[in-house]
């Protein structure tokens, strides 16, 4: 993105929040590594299959609790059984600073304790189609970063997977949070545009995104 073009964060929608360029290169270039880790096991990154047979175009590896349709377990049993690594702390920390940047509220961030991620992977064609992230069991915000090509991120409404909706460029760097009475939204990532990024970031190629979310599991 021109750096000349100030972005300055943005209220979407109520409790959705876009702050551009949240990230330094330095902090891109340490989450790639990590989930470059991460995407080798103790999961592997696969693409997701769906109840009915399908499979995602995304390809995604999980941390703390591991996410398939429709549910979160421990344990990856759709793809070779084993736990899922530990969410650590200084993501956490990450989710805390990210709801502080987004919302302004110290105590909220200080209560704010993440304890998944779902780490996505983008590159060729792969998107995502609308849906709310309604499997956790706590109404606490999502966090969201993004690393790598840029994307539309279209945010819809809570209550139909059509208008009205906005489309939002997600840069690298960039962070979104949607809580409050943005939590349950209808959103997507219809595009993305291929050879964007920069490679300094650690990702020659398309996009990565990583998602923390409040299970409300124990
Ligand atoms: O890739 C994105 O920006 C959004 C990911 C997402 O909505 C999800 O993983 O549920
Ligand atoms: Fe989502």
């Amino acid at each position: 993105m021109d750096a000349l073009i100030p972005r300055p964060a943005r209220e979407v929608a109520p409790g959705a929040w876009h702050v551009p360029d949240w990230l330094t290169l330095d902090q891109q270039r340490e989450l790639v590594t990590a989930c470059r880790a991460w995407a080798t096991g103790p999961v592997p990154i696969r693409h997701t299959r769906l109840p009915r047979g399908g499979v995602m175009s995304v390809r995604t590896v999980c941390i703390g609790w591991h996410w398939q349709p429709y549910r979160y377990t421990r344990t990856a049993d759709d793809v070779n059984g084993r736990r899922v690594a530990e969410f650590p702390d200084w993501m956490v920390e990450l989710g805390r600073r990210a709801l502080l940047a987004a919302y302004g509220d110290e105590q909220a961030a200080r209560e704010y304790t993440p304890d998944t991620a779902l780490i996505n992977f983008y590159d060729g064609q792969a998107r995502l189609g609308m849906h709310q992230d309604k499997d956790e069991r706590s109404s606490a915000p999502v966090v969201s970063l993004s690393i790598g090509d840029t994307c539309v991120f279209r945010v819809g409404n809570t209550e139909t997977r059509t208008r009205p909706y906005t489309d939002v460029e997600l840069v690298s760097g960039d962070l979104f949070v949607f809580g409050g009475p943005s939590r349950f939204v209808h959103h997507a990532v219809p595009k993305v545009h291929e050879g964007t990024g920069d490679p300094a970031t650690g990702l020659a190629s398309g996009r990565l995104n990583i998602t923390m979310r409040v299970t409300g599991l124990s």
